[in-house]
């Protein structure tokens, strides 16, 4: 299914999907996203060609105000979803997230969905996973994600999304926009969690993450901000027609209004409904609504990207 389709006629209550990663890794997980009955899509864990146990544990920790993750791409494997996929009717879009652990990687797997004639989904390109000890985050070396995606695009001729890390530098937003609007995206999935934040605990003085030396991904409300001026800061700079799946920080109806602001077509949220459940999804889902019927607002359009500066 063509997300940006079905992003077209959504409607609020399709809005959301889980972040990738979070509650998506196997199959009970997968059910349960499918069957959950407010979210309008969902999508896969980033997976590799073949499955990973990923870092050692401790891999993940909660913070007051959000997450720090160093899973280290732990996945069953590509054949393992692509048989879900087989096997399970979709109730909902699933997006089929990739994460090779080379860019060879890369290829393989989205050359064998290319040539898969049963698989018509779309499929999210993850360029930004902070925790593979040794790999860059491709989608920092801008040269190299330029190069891939022309690579990529010379074959892959089904809907294709990327998940981008959070950029901190208004030119690297120019310099990965003229990158991406080269290209026929379906999407771009924005932010990814901030990468190589470190938490301690200062009674034993010891990190809380055993991978990396304590290194890790950070997620939840703390990245709202970080999450809001990337999907601003590329909706401003990104072609009409690549649609924005905004992540990061979001916790309600709020922070989903926020993203919409900004521009996000659709809304992940990855530390909270961790943390709070599945449930997560039909909460937030009401105070959004609450907030639009509060301004009058009958559509996500009516709003979508109209974030008012200061003059
Ligand atoms: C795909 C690996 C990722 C991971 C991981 O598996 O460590 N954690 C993240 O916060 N983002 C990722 O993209």
């Amino acid at each position: 299914v063509d997300l940006s389709a079905q992003i077209a006629n959504m409607s609020v209550k399709n809005l959301f999907l889980n972040a990738s990663g979070i509650h998506c890794q196997t199959e009970e997980e997968l059910d349960e996203l499918m069957n959950e009955p407010v979210s309008g899509a969902m999508v896969t864990k980033s997976m590799t060609p073949k499955s990973r146990f990923g870092n050692p544990l401790p891999r993940y920790y909660r913070l007051a105000n959000g997450s720090i993750n160093s899973m280290g791409l732990p996945n069953q494997g590509f054949d393992y979803y692509m048989d879900y996929l087989k096997n399970h009717d979709q109730k909902k879009p699933i997006i089929v997230s990739v994460a090779g652990m080379s860019k060879e990687e890369d290829l393989e797997m989205l050359h064998q969905l290319q040539d898969n004639d049963g698989y018509q989904g779309l499929t999210e390109l993850n360029l930004s996973c902070p925790n593979v000890i040794g790999k860059p985050q491709m989608a920092y070396d801008f040269e190299a994600a330029d190069d891939l995606l022309h690579e990529v695009f010379s074959f892959y001729k089904k809907p294709l999304g990327i998940k981008l890390p959070p950029y901190f530098d208004l030119v690297h937003f120019d310099m990965i926009a003229e990158v991406l609007n080269k290209y026929p995206l379906s999407h771009v999935n924005t932010i990814n969690s901030v990468g190589n934040g470190l938490w301690i605990d200062t009674n034993s003085e010891t990190v809380v993450l055993k991978p990396k030396g304590g290194f890790g991904g950070v997620g939840g409300s703390m990245v709202l901000p970080t999450a809001l001026g990337n999907v601003r800061g590329l909706r401003q700079r990104l072609n009409d027609d690549i649609k924005i799946i905004g992540t990061g920080g979001v916790t309600n109806g709020g922070d989903a209004f926020a993203h919409i602001l900004c521009g996000a077509e659709m809304v992940s949220i990855g530390t909270q409904l961790y943390e709070e459940g599945l449930t997560t999804f039909e909460r937030v889902t009401k105070e959004l609504t609450d907030i639009m019927e509060a301004k009058g607002y009958k559509s996500l359009d009516d709003f979508r990207g109209k974030l008012k500066v200061i003059e």
